[in-house]
């Protein structure tokens, strides 16, 4: 189905609520899963979070977790320490395609018994739970660092706690500190020294009652970010339940953002985003965002929006996400009327001030894809297809967007 947004202009808004970040929720669940007494607050209310909590709780043998790579790479390891039981793992179509061999690779060789049940190095999985009786282990790490927070969030469930080997860069960064935070908030010792990490065994006697309040989600943000962008000088929107010391890669936006002319305040626990500054047509963008992958396509999309070039690296991981992100930036900013060019890891977009109104954007069951592309509404017409894909991770984006001043009909 498709959603119509005509031409709009927002008014400044104070209070945006965002639920709780769906990578640390999906952490907390799995934690809780292994130490009941973790209470969590303010939980994603996420397709991919709510799909994680289900899995956890599920009895079923075959467990399906549709397009939520982290549910996915977590429950892996998850499912392998669960003696006795046997779980078929599988997913969406695309899920299929995103690969898993470095993570079912590592797991066997601490002595689990994974298989795959169609195509060798890809989901669908059938696990076998057993006791994990090794310790050390190797890994290949510029690939996702989903693979390296499955097995740290096991980790300290296993007799000698884990030895973990990072070969090669190591991409995605913040997001393993971010496991690696969560791990000793609740009590579980830890290290991460040059290439090794470290984690100490902890049973679950030993984690007492812990109350952790999540975050809410900083990729979330990003549209709001790319929205005050394309905004009239002095357009506020505030965003509740934020912090300045973050565990979320992406809060890295505040800084970045700031090329755009929006400027970030933190107070009682929300940000403040205000338009302060138009930007100079002269501006090229560039970016690594090796250590924020997920907010390429807003970031991309802000700098069309404003006819600005831009210039994106460390987007290796783009390739393997919901869909080829790369491409599929490229294939609906080329239709706006854009000129881009990919690499395996780059992005570089052209100076344009001239954009097509009134454009069907494809979101290739991507819902990245359908919130980075909607802020164009605040140029010109233009046309989100299958709108609805955006509740993978932010069910209430449009209701949120509608509350701006966003007009639009399906
Ligand atoms: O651990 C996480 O919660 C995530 C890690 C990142 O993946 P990669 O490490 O594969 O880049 C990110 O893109 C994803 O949305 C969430
Ligand atoms: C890449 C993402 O999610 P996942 O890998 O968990 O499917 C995302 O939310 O942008």
């Amino acid at each position: 189905m498709n959603l119509h947004l005509n031409k709009s202009v927002i008014e400044s808004k104070s209070s945006i609520q965002i639920t709780g970040s769906k990578s640390e929720s999906n952490r907390l669940l799995l934690l809780q899963a292994l130490y009941p007494s973790i209470k969590i607050e303010n939980v994603s209310n996420s397709d991919d979070s709510v799909l994680m909590s289900k899995a956890l709780a599920s009895k079923d043998q075959i467990v399906d977790i549709h397009h939520a790579g982290t549910a996915m790479r977590f429950l892996t390891a998850y499912f392998s320490t669960k003696e006795g039981r046997v779980t078929e793992l599988t997913g969406s179509k695309r899920m299929k395609e995103r690969p898993i061999a470095i993570l079912v690779d590592a797991l066997n060789q601490l002595g689990a018994d994974i298989t795959y049940k169609e195509n060798h190095g890809f989901p669908p999985l059938i696990i076998k739970g057993k006791k994990l009786t090794k310790s050390k282990v190797n890994l290949k790490a510029n690939v996702s660092s989903q693979y390296i927070s499955a097995l740290l969030l096991i980790a300290s469930t296993l007799e000698n706690g884990l030895e973990l080997t990072l070969d090669g860069e190591i991409t995605s960064v913040p997001y393993i500190k971010m496991t690696l935070s969560l791990l000793n908030q609740i009590g579980i010792k830890t290290t991460f020294e040059g290439n090794i990490i470290t984690i100490q065994p902890k049973q679950q006697s030993q984690v007492d009652l812990k109350q952790l309040t999540v975050e809410s989600d900083w990729s979330s943000a990003s549209y709001f970010y790319s929205i005050v962008a394309m905004s009239a000088l002095g357009t506020t929107i505030k965003l509740s339940s934020y912090k300045q010391d973050s565990l979320q890669g992406d809060s890295v936006l505040a800084k970045i953002y700031q090329a755009f002319g929006v400027t970030t305040t933190y107070s009682n626990n929300a940000l403040t985003l205000e338009k302060t500054k138009d930007v100079n047509q002269d501006t090229n963008i560039e970016f690594d965002l090796k250590n924020a992958p997920d907010i390429a396509q807003t970031i991309s999309v802000t700098a069309f929006g404003l006819g600005l070039s831009c210039h994106l690296t460390g987007l290796h991981t783009l390739k393997i996400k919901e869909t080829d992100r790369l491409v599929a930036l490229k294939t609906e900013i080329e239709k706006l009327g854009g000129q881009v060019a990919i690499t395996d890891n780059s992005l570089t977009l052209q100076k344009v001030t001239k954009h097509n109104a009134n454009i069907a954007i494809a979101t290739y069951n991507d819902h990245r894809m359908a919130m980075a592309f909607a802020p164009l509404a605040l140029k010109q017409d233009i046309i989100i297809q299958d709108y609805k894909v955006v509740s993978k991770s932010y069910p209430t984006f449009w209701d949120d967007l509608a509350a701006l001043g966003f007009i639009f009909s399906v």
